[in-house]
């Protein structure tokens, strides 16, 4: 499934139109009556509904619906909350086609007269404004919306809730707060935004007949979901040994933090590396290799000094590397030296990304891909910014991220973005608000890099690790746990459920 800015979805209707030959009256009609089929599965015809339309194409979709309900047999009415001149082209054309067959259009132009309007029906579907909306709302629609969120009536939004923009970065003035909305064709970026989403309720898409060509040249923003992970996720080989199965190494877990590598490198392991090597201080040895037996060890005096040529050597072997799970934040010349000395893919994560930012003002000595896995915290941190900022543009604060330093970047939260370093963009929204505990990040990281061994391509990599972690909290709050007893170790024992759903 595509997602869209607004200025991505005008192309692709444009492509609709003028390469795929569908008139945008025809899109129009297909909106209102897709729209419209949804309201009929979901609400009985005895409700009294109201349409309020704007002097958009948003409208134009409101007149369509209110045709299709009426035939239907709901007992439909039209407020128009704009000046007849204002309706223009197809939203005019379906004005009138909506006109010959009812009379039942009231003209509203101040938010008073709306209220005691409304007061009779028990559902209100909101076609004021989509995705044309720019700037602040100005009145009297911005009071009309104010008076339609305070109303105890359900509320339908068409495509967007009137008054939220499309793309993230933008602070919301005022808008509808619907308890559900149908998008036509294409999720916009504001639903996966933390501040934004809440605003579209439940949400669902129609299609109105947009060629797939059209999305394949005017986005590169998707959302991953059980098909795209089918197709490609790689196949074990029957002759596989562990050698070809992805040689890792995990490297963090100082004294304070043994706790953290062993999720990492226990992740790593469940999730089909052939061998994980943890690097760690020795005074964590005993705690960290018995709750890892499987792996073998490398042994580090501290997690910042430089690497010896031994540790170099000893690497060598090594097909992609993870650090930063519990290493401290202390200045570090072993980042320096991964970055620098082993030209193997690198995953950098928690404590390594405050490493990494003074390194970012040099530019980095690294050919294999660098991986960074931030939350919201972190990545405010790396880019100088706040976490609320970060919170409205995870998709474009990410993407300037990706392409400057070119580094591909797994912005972690409940819409985890990943983006590549050409801009190119994924969301996994699995996962539950169990995953909100200490540990969840290493648990990640290990998948993660388990995922860069096997994969031949990086941006399905990444995308694949999140959605098996994400999975595998949901199949666990589904079974045995729930969003609050959640651990991180338990999201590396439900990872067997996720894998045995993909065979
Ligand atoms: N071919 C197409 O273009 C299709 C468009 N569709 C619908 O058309 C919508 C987009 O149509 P439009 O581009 O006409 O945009 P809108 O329907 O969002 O209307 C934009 C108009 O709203 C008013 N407006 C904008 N910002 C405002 C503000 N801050 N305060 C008050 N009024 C404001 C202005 O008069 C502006 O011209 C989509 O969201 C979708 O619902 C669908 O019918 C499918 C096909
Ligand atoms: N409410 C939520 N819904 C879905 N996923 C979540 C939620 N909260 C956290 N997560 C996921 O849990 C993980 C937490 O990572 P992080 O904050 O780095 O944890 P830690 O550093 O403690 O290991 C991320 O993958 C994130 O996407
Ligand atoms: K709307």
């Amino acid at each position: 499934m595509y997602i869209v800015t607004a200025e991505e979805m005008y192309e692709i209707d444009r492509y609709a139109i003028e390469k795929g030959g569908i008139e945008g009256k025809v899109l129009m009609e297909n909106a209102g009556s897709q729209v419209a089929q949804q309201i009929i599965q979901a609400y009985n015809t005895n409700r009294k509904l109201a349409i309020v339309v704007g002097s958009g194409n948003n409208g134009g979709d409101g007149f369509v619906i209110a045709r299709y309900l009426a035939e239907y047999g709901y007992n439909v009415t039209v407020f128009q909350l704009v000046a007849d001149h204002k309706i223009k082209g197809d939203a005019a054309f379906y004005k009138q086609l909506w006109l010959n067959t009812s009379d039942k259009l009231a003209h509203v132009t101040d938010s008073h007269q709306l209220k005691q309007r409304l007061v009779d029906f028990d559902m209100v579907i909101d076609a004021i404004l989509g995705i044309g909306v720019s700037g602040a709302i100005r009145e009297p629609i911005r009071s009309m919306i104010d008076v339609i969120n305070h109303l105890p009536i359900t509320k339908i939004s068409v495509d967007i809730p009137s008054g939220l923009p499309a793309n993230d970065g933008i602070e919301v003035d005022l808008a509808i707060q619907a308890d559900q909305t149908y998008i036509i064709e294409a999720p916009k970026e504001t639903v996966f935004c933390e501040d934004t989403s809440i605003y579209y309720g439940e949400w669902e898409t129609v299609k109105i007949g947009v060629p797939q060509a059209a999305y394949f040249e005017h986005t590169s923003r998707q959302r991953w979901c059980k098909k795209n992970v089918r197709a490609t996720f790689p196949k074990r080989n029957k002759y596989a040994h562990k050698g070809t199965n992805g040689r890792g190494l995990v490297i963090g877990g100082q004294l304070t933090m043994p706790g953290a590598i062993v999720l990492a490198a226990r992740a790593a392991l469940r999730s089909g590396a052939g061998l994980i090597t943890v690097a760690t201080v020795k005074e964590n040895l005993p705690i960290v290799s018995s709750s890892c037996i499987e792996a073998t060890y490398h042994l580090l005096p501290n997690l910042t000094d430089r690497l010896t040529d031994r540790d170099l050597e000893a690497f060598e072997q090594i097909d992609a590397i993870a650090v930063g799970m519990g290493v401290g934040r202390d200045e570090s010349q072993l980042l320096s030296d991964l970055i620098e000395k082993l030209d193997k893919p690198l995953l950098i994560d928690a404590d390594s990304l405050y490493q990494l930012k003074p390194l970012l003002e040099t530019q980095l000595q690294h050919e294999a891909p660098i991986v960074i896995t931030p939350h919201y915290g972190e990545m405010a941190m790396l880019t100088d910014t706040t976490v609320p900022k970060v919170k409205r543009s995870p998709f474009s604060i990410s993407r300037q991220f990706a392409e400057k330093y070119q580094v591909y970047v797994v912005l972690k939260g409940r819409h985890t973005v990943i983006t590549a370093p050409n801009g190119e963009q994924i969301i996994s929204d699995q996962g539950n608000a169990g995953l909100a505990k200490g540990g969840t990040g290493d648990v990640l990281s290990g998948i993660l890099l388990t995922m860069i061994m096997q994969h031949k391509e990086l941006l399905p990599a990444l995308a694949n690790g999140c959605y098996l972690h994400g999975k595998s909290a949901d199949y666990l709050v589904e079974t045995d746990h729930t969003e609050m007893d959640l651990l991180a170790t338990d999201v590396i024992e439900g990872l067997s459920q996720v894998f045995r759903t993909l065979s």
